[in-house]
C-alpha cells in the first residue's frame, strides 16, 4: 500500500495587504491527505478556509510554507500537468458555467486542453456517472436546475479523470433537499472512482457526511483535527471546537 499521502500541507502562511493594512488571513497550517481519503477544513466565514483551498489550487500564488503534492513539492504556479490530475468544484453553480456554453461544450473544452480521444463516449460516460444522462447534453445553463448545473460542474471536473478533487463550499448555493442529493453523488463517486478529496465548509453535517477527518480552523489555524467518530462523540481537545460543535448541534 502507498502510504505516502496525496497532498501534505507544511506551514502554509498566507497574507494579504501591505503595511499597516496587512492581514495575516492563515497562519502554520499543516496537515496530511491520504490518497484516497477526504479531509474537511471546517470554520466560520473568515477563518482562512478558502484561502487554504485558494492556495492549493494554485489561485493565489503568494503563500509561504510548503505545499506537496504526491511526495514533490509544487511551485506556486501550476502547470498544465497538476490541472490534469487536480479538479475544483466550486460553491455557485450558476457563476461557475457559462451561460452560452451547451453542456457538452463545456465538457468537451477540458478533454481537448488535455487531448483526450474519444471526447464524445467521454461525455456520455461521464453524464451518466453524475446522474443527468446523454441527453443533457444540448441543454444551456438557464435550462437546468441548481443541482443539475452542480452536476454538470463535477461533471466537468470529473471528465478528465483527476486524483483530486478541490470542493469548495459545493453544496452551499443549493436548497437543502438537492444539498443532500450531491453530497450522496459525491460519496458514491469516491466510492467508484477511488478519488482523494479536499473540501472546505463551514457546515459541520455537510463536512462529516463526506470527510472521514476534519480540521476545525479558527484564526488562519487548525486548532485541532478530528476523525468522523470524534465528531460523533462529540470528543474535543479544545473550547472552540466544543463550542463550535454544540453551535452546530443546535
Ligand atoms: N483577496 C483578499 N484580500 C484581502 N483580504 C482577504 C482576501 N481574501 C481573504 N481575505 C481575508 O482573509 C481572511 C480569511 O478569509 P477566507 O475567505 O479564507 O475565510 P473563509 O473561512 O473561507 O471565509 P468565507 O467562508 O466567508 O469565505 C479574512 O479575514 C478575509 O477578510
Amino acid at each position: 500500500m502507498n502510504q505516502q499521502p496525496l497532498l501534505e500541507m507544511a506551514s502554509l502562511e498566507i497574507h494579504f495587504g501591505r503595511g499597516r493594512g496587512r492581514v495575516k488571513a492563515v497562519e502554520e497550517v499543516s496537515f496530511k491527505l491520504a490518497r484516497g481519503g477526504a479531509y474537511g477544513l471546517i470554520g466560520e466565514s473568515g477563518c482562512g478556509k478558502s484561502s487554504v483551498l485558494r492556495a492549493i489550487a494554485g489561485l493565489n500564488d503568494h503563500y509561504g510554507g510548503s505545499i506537496l503534492f504526491d511526495g514533490r513539492e509544487l511551485s506556486p504556479r501550476r502547470d498544465k500537468h497538476w490541472f490534469k490530475r487536480v479538479q475544483m468544484v466550486f460553491q455557485d453553480p450558476y457563476a461557475s458555467l457559462h451561460p452560452r456554453k451547451t453542456v457538452a461544450k463545456v465538457l468537451r473544452e477540458p478533454l481537448r486542453i488535455h487531448r483526450f480521444k474519444d471526447e464524445e463516449r467521454r461525455i456520455d460516460r461521464v453524464l451518466d456517472e453524475v446522474g443527468l444522462g446523454a441527453a443533457f447534453r444540448y441543454r444551456y445553463p438557464h435550462q437546468l436546475s441548481g443541482g443539475q448545473r452542480q452536476r454538470v460542474a463535477i461533471a466537468r471536473a470529473l471528465v478528465i479523470e483527476p486524483e483530486l478533487l478541490l470542493l469548495d463550499e459545493p453544496t452551499s448555493a443549493l436548497d437543502v433537499s438537492v444539498q443532500a442529493e450531491i453530497l450522496n453523488l459525491l460519496v458514491r463517486l469516491r466510492a467508484e472512482r477511488g478519488l482523494t478529496y479536499l473540501m472546505v465548509s463551514h457546515d459541520l453535517a455537510v463536512v462529516t457526511h463526506l470527510c472521514g477527518r476534519v480540521g476545525m480552523m479558527h484564526a488562519g489555524r487548525i486548532v485541532e483535527e478530528l476523525d468522523e467518530a470524534d465528531v460523533r462523540a462529540g470528543h474535543t481537545r479544545e473550547a472552540y471546537t466544543r463550542a463550535f460543535l454544540a453551535a452546530s448541534a443546535a
